[in-house]
């Protein structure tokens, strides 16, 4: 095995489905005219007219709408720029989408009161990529033709879209996002919420299929030509940042600055050019926090720093060093539309991922002793054994965020306790904040503590909080393209997916075993409900548990469809270092060559894994004198610090071995 190392980085120290039918078309009055646009929609695709018209065309163009579904989301290549790639989220395919939502709002009110509302009013926020103005002409177009009120909230975050449906004056019927979180300048897409929360996979399924037919009528008809007709202005986000200051305020009731209760803390925010700047002048700012040294905070569509995303590496690392070089009390990372947030401690570790779980557990589990807190089942043996041992419990389930929150929803209405619902992408959603994953109001928690614990006395930051926590000795994640026309990708996806579950069944693969996931009422093999009203699938997934004679159960692997793309996801997890290696072995000799499954899924990656040993990662502390150069390109000289190392090798290597 060559022995190679790298050093990576060194920091200071110091539904309720409304089930419907669809309404006919309505068309009630507009009252207000404050803003005023109007566009031409001329569907793009040539070979398309209304006078040579044919029908395997527009099959495949309902296909191609069908396919903008991504889980509970709509997602799109919306500008030209990347390679093999086309442009599928067009102002007609909007525009549809957005008119099969405002009909199917209109229907659900209609249900829910037994008669029609008079004005259906929505509101539109969007993210600053480049596409977000001209696709928000379309969404305003589509709605109106549903017969909505139209609202534009203009830069907003994926929270504050939700929340404009239930904050007074504002309390629309119903709200819509425009982004496509962390994905490049290039993507955008939809989510939408009504007052009871975002909508389920299902759900946006059937507002899709919808979309398709219209969108094929029109084609097959005549270019459309649409007036987006009147829309209202709002600034809602002022009224969003207000309600985050007054809760600060009123639960870290300051003795002394009761509305200045940030006075005297440094706090770095990462906006990464995406929607989450407003946290920084309209939240920290007013409560007396100095927020010198912050990044990335002007919109910007293009993203030209990094991608806005707490799992980002380059992200991590600049907030990590702002944290260090202004000495701050906290770093705040956010993603693009701010449903999502990482923090840095005022040690400079980034706390993502696991950790950033294990930290909103120990502040929820303050308030909530005994609770169960929900994640996706890709966590640590680590972070169950962390939240099992503060007297909580754990639920592990299905990836996606929409589950994960589903799960935690049913759970209470079952009668367990579940007040955090946590996914490790970073989604989190607490059941005091309306279930609803908020990468702010996540900050918010954090920040609160972190006045508390000062108030009351301790020197050690957030970080201190989750000390306890063990990293895994190996953890990756690897995927498989399928190989398959798109269309069908799903499908074999599924066929891969089952086949796995059946080796493991039937005992085909030695040490593995079906994982039921702790605390959840899911079915041994985990991750598919058994109960009466079993959640709908969006993406067949399974965990096994894999173990050895001599250490017992030394880790997982986790097998699923990706809810984004067609390739599948592995994750494996080892407390033992070789054990992921190993795990990738058994994988692709057993079961991926066994079951000739290597003919439909492209298994370059499991193969290089099994190959190849798996870095691993540790940190180590100490105080340094001397110069740094880091990859970064930022040097700096330093007489004395405390320093935590973290060091990538290869167990095999003997630089590996030295250090441990
Ligand atoms: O299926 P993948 O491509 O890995 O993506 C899976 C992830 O997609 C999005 O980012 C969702 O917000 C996450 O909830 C989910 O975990």
């Amino acid at each position: 095995m060559a022995a190679t190392t790298s050093t990576s980085s060194i920091t200071t120290l110091h539904k309720n489905a409304h089930k419907t039918n669809f309404p006919s078309s309505r068309n009630p009055p507009f009252k207000r005219t404050n803003l005023h646009l109007s566009f031409r929609v001329t569907p793009t695709f040539k070979s398309c007219s209304a006078t040579k018209f044919n029908e395997v065309v527009i099959d495949e163009e309902v296909e191609r709408i069908k396919r903008l579904q991504n889980g509970s989301d709509v997602r799109g290549v919306a500008v030209e720029g990347e390679k093999g790639r086309t442009v599928d989220l067009t102002p007609p395919a909007v525009e549809a989408i957005a008119e099969s939502f405002g009909e199917w709002v209109i229907d659900g009110i209609k249900m829910e009161l037994g008669q029609l509302k008079e004005e259906v009013r929505i509101s539109l926020g969007r993210d600053p990529r480049i596409s977000g103005a001209s696709l928000s002409v379309a969404v305003f177009s589509g709605l109106k033709r549903a017969g909505c009120l139209v609202f534009d909230m203009g830069l907003a975050t994926t929270p504050a879209c939700f929340m404009s449906t239930l904050l007074s004056p504002f309390v629309y019927d119903a709200s819509i996002m425009m982004t496509a979180s962390h994905l490049p300048y290039t993507r955008n897409g939809l989510k939408f919420f009504t007052p009871k929360g975002g909508l389920r996979s299902t759900e946006v399924e059937e507002i899709c299929d919808r979309a398709a037919r219209k969108y094929a009528n029109r084609l097959a008809k005549v270019s459309a030509t649409v007036d987006a007709g009147a829309v209202t202005r709002v600034d809602f986000m002022s009224t969003y940042a207000k309600q985050l200051r007054d809760i600060i305020k009123e639960r870290v009731n300051h003795p002394q600055h009761f509305d200045a209760p940030l006075t005297g803390f440094k706090i770095i925010v990462n906006a990464g050019n995406g929607s989450g700047g407003f946290f920084t002048w309209d939240v920290l700012d007013k409560l007396g926090a100095d927020t010198f040294g912050s990044l990335n905070l002007e919109p910007d569509g293009m993203f030209p720093n990094h991608i806005p995303n707490p799992e980002d590496k380059i992200a991590m690392s600049l907030t990590r060093k702002a944290v260090l070089e202004n000495s701050a009390d906290l770093g705040i990372v956010f993603d693009t539309d701010v449903d999502r947030s990482g923090v840095v401690d005022n040690s400079g570790n980034a706390i993502n991922g696991d950790r950033l779980i294990a930290l909103m557990s120990a502040i929820v589990m303050k308030e909530h002793p005994g609770t169960t807190i929900v994640t996706d089942a890709r966590t640590s043996m680590a972070l169950t054994q962390f939240i099992t041992q503060r007297g909580g419990h754990h639920c592990l389930y299905r990836v996606g965020y929409r589950n994960v929150i589903d799960k935690g929803i049913q759970l209470n209405k079952d009668g367990v306790e579940a007040h955090l619902m946590m996914e490790t992408s970073g989604h989190g959603a607490l059941k005091e904040n309306h279930f609803l994953d908020d990468g702010a109001y996540m900050v918010v928690k954090i920040i609160i503590e972190m006045v508390r614990m000062k108030l009351a006395g301790s020197k050690e930051g957030i970080g201190s909080l989750i000390k306890e926590l063990e990293d895994p000795a190996e953890a990756i994640e690897l995927r498989m393209n399928i190989s398959s026309e798109p269309r069908f990708a799903k499908q074999r996806g599924i066929e891969a997916i089952e086949t796995f579950r059946n080796y493991i069944e039937e005992g085909r693969l030695k040490g593995w075993e079906l994982d039921s996931c702790g605390d959840c009422w899911v079915s041994e093999g985990c991750l598919v409900d058994s109960n009466d009203t079993p959640a709908a699938i969006d993406a067949n997934m399974y965990r096994a548990k894999v173990w050895d004679e001599e250490h017992g159960q030394h880790g997982w692997i986790h097998i699923r469809q990706s809810i984004h793309n067609p390739n599948i996801a592995v994750n494996m997890q080892s407390s033992i270092h070789g054990g992921c290696q190993s795990m990738a072995k058994t994988l692709l000799e057993k079961f991926l060559l066994a079951s000739n499954m290597d003919k439909i899924l492209d298994i370059n990656q499991i193969d290089n894994a099994r190959a190849t040993e798996i870095p691993i990662e540790f940190a180590t502390a100490g105080t340094f004198h001397g110069e740094i150069h880091n990859t970064l390109g930022w040097d700096a000289k330093y007489e004395e610090m405390q320093i935590t190392l973290t060091v990538r090798c290869l167990s095999g290597s003997k630089f590996c071995r030295n250090l441990l």
